[in-house]
């Protein structure tokens, strides 16, 4: 079974399709990055998935199950996506302790207080920060604040637009090793949008490329390593990208 299956997507703008006839299989454990230029439709795709593009068609399944186009509760509890700006995703005047109580608060669970508290820890967060607010912590520190609600229902797909592109480059890496960590302790799925090669070649286990709305081409990341790619638009891509620069991987 696929963590997650898209079959025939379409997705429009009003009258504009801008996501034709996406095809994409993302196995259960499998971290898989959606690459391609700015407006290729890569985080309308992520929306879609997430329920924050309304007009779709075809399939989407998360885990065997189909996605309807209404809110689904069910459907939150086991994806949840984090977002590029770690200032836009979090309330400016809720303290960490609110925005991570929160989801589970909605939901009707119980056992706040000692989800929170393991949560700050598994994002490398102290305990002290759990009462601070977005101001009072850098851009980091809120993007690791951002994982951990998005970790708090224990979600098995996470869907993740650029959650580093908005750092600067040392604290990238340190959330990168961290969203590796976690999927390694967590058995996550992860579908990444990324323009960012080096982040696909660290994280990802295969990539498609996406090209006006279109994927024209799925190819293991190992590829990044001799640019063995097929599709005239990926190698071009994967010129201009300058080969094959590295994260270092610090656990
Ligand atoms: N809310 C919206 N209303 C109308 N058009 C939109 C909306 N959001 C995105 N688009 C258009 O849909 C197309 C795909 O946008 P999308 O944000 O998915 O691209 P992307 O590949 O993620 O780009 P980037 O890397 O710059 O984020 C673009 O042409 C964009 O202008």
């Amino acid at each position: 079974m696929s963590a997650i299956s898209l079959k025939n997507l379409d997705i429009s703008y009003g009258t504009t399709k801008v996501v034709q006839g996406v095809n994409i299989e993302v196995a259960e454990g499998e971290s898989f990055a959606l690459v391609g230029e700015s407006g290729s439709g890569k985080s309308t795709v992520l929306k879609a998935i997430a329920g924050l593009a309304p007009d779709w068609t075809g399939e989407i399944s998360l885990l065997g199950a189909p996605r309807g186009h209404k809110v689904d509760h069910d459907f939150a509890t086991r994806c949840q996506m984090v977002f590029q700006d770690p200032y836009g995703s979090l309330h400016p005047r809720k303290s960490v302790d609110t925005v991570l109580s929160e989801p589970l608060m909605i939901h009707g669970l119980g056992n706040r207080n000692a989800r929170v508290i393991d949560m700050l820890a598994a994002v490398g967060l102290d305990q002290r920060f759990r009462f601070r607010f977005p101001h009072q912590m850098s851009g980091g520190q809120r993007q690791r604040v951002a994982i951990a609600r998005a970790l708090m229902l224990e979600p098995k797909v996470m869907l993740l637009d650029e959650p580093t592109s908005a750092l600067d480059v040392s604290v990238q890496a340190e959330i990168l090793n961290l969203l590796k960590r976690l999927r390694r302790e967590q058995g996550l799925t992860y579908l990444m949008v990324t323009h960012n090669l080096p982040v696909v070649s660290f994280m990802c286990d295969r990539m498609a490329v996406m090209n006006k709305g279109r994927v024209v081409e799925i190819a293991p990341a190992t590829a990044l390593h001799d640019g063995s790619f097929t599709d005239p638009y990926t190698q071009t891509l994967y010129a201009a990208s300058g080969g094959n620069p590295k994260y270092k991987e610090t656990l």
